[in-house]
């Protein structure tokens, strides 16, 4: 029962204070809120429930949120109708479309139409690619959160071993990418490891993002590791239960006993992807009014 835990939750919700005192000075000085628009495509309750707290998170900040609700059956033309709208939008400075989109659309094509300006999910290639070759652009927010809460418990990550555990495009090649530009020694692995638990055991960062629940066992840790866990897995209802608990892809309980720091689930790094989420949409508005955002701001 030794590791700290991480507090994703109270740093997210911070995090979403300074964005909101930024976004009423740029209202002031661009005449106009910072916009955010969120297309939800179909009736899939989780993204519905998503989608109603990032309409929340982003008013509360002193931002415009525009939600766009589509029918299940909207076609792929319709949709990028839609996409090139915001593009032209002046009002609109980050445009997030919901994934998964349901099956008959086909995701890269619809990414690929958002304006690489206001890809505030960083998922546009010109951003994977900005990310790559380090220019600045917008980093996808479940990752740029999870080095936020890092650099906030350890300070200079510098030649510390890091293992991110899954290879999405979404979050483990920018998380590694991100550790790598911060000077750790960044290893991959993915469900073709060999010896996964000896290639975490190296690891002074763990970065769970498989999607598989309780997978990360805590006999696999380095003693006094930090554990960043960015898994939401539902398991199955106890008897007589409605849902199932939520649980992270690290056996919480087990590795709290091992870690030196943790963060939970709910109320670790899911809280800080809609922070960031507000963070990079200011972040947008600036650069599209051209405006300067005060170094140290956020
Ligand atoms: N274009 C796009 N961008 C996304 O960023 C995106 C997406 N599509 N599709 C779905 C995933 C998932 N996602 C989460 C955001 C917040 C929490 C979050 O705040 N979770 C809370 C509560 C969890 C709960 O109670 O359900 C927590 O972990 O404490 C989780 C997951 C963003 N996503």
């Amino acid at each position: 029962m030794g590791a700290q835990v991480i507090d994703g939750k109270g740093f997210a919700a911070k995090l979403r204070e300074r964005v909101g005192a930024q976004a009423e000075k740029f209202a002031q000085a661009a005449g106009r809120k910072a916009g955010l628009a969120v297309v939800l495509v179909g009736e899939d309750p989780a993204s519905q429930v998503y989608v109603r707290s990032k309409h929340k998170a982003t008013v509360a900040a002193n931002m415009e949120s525009f939600e766009h609700r589509l029918p299940a059956d909207t076609g792929e033309a319709e949709l990028l109708a839609l996409v090139e709208r915001l593009n032209a939008d002046p009002a609109v400075d980050g445009i997030l479309v919901q994934l998964p989109l349901p099956d008959h659309l086909d995701e890269q094509a619809v990414i690929a139409a958002i304006s690489p300006d206001k890809d505030v999910d960083g998922f546009h290639v010109t951003n994977a690619g900005r990310l790559a070759v380090g220019q600045s652009g917008f980093v996808p927010c479940t990752p740029l959160g999870c080095m936020m809460l890092l650099t906030d418990r350890l300070g200079d990550l510098s030649g510390l071993e890091a293992v991110v555990i899954g290879r999405s495009n979404i979050v483990g090649k920018p998380m590694a990418q991100l550790l790598l530009d911060a000077n750790a020694t960044v290893t991959i692995a993915h469900s073709r490891t060999k010896d996964l638990p000896g290639v975490v055991k190296r690891a002074d960062i763990v970065v769970a993002a498989v999607g598989r629940a309780e997978m990360v066992k805590a006999e696999w840790l380095k003693p006094q590791a930090t554990v960043i866990d960015v898994g939401i897995n539902r398991l199955p209802p106890e008897p007589g239960a409605e849902k199932g608990r939520l649980v992270g892809d690290v056996d919480y309980g087990a590795a709290q006993g091992v870690a030196g720091a943790i963060t939970p689930v709910p109320g670790g790094v899911g809280p800080m992807t809609i922070a960031v989420l507000l963070r990079n949409t200011l972040v947008a508005a600036y650069r599209n009014e051209g405006l300067d955002l005060p170094e140290g701001a956020l």
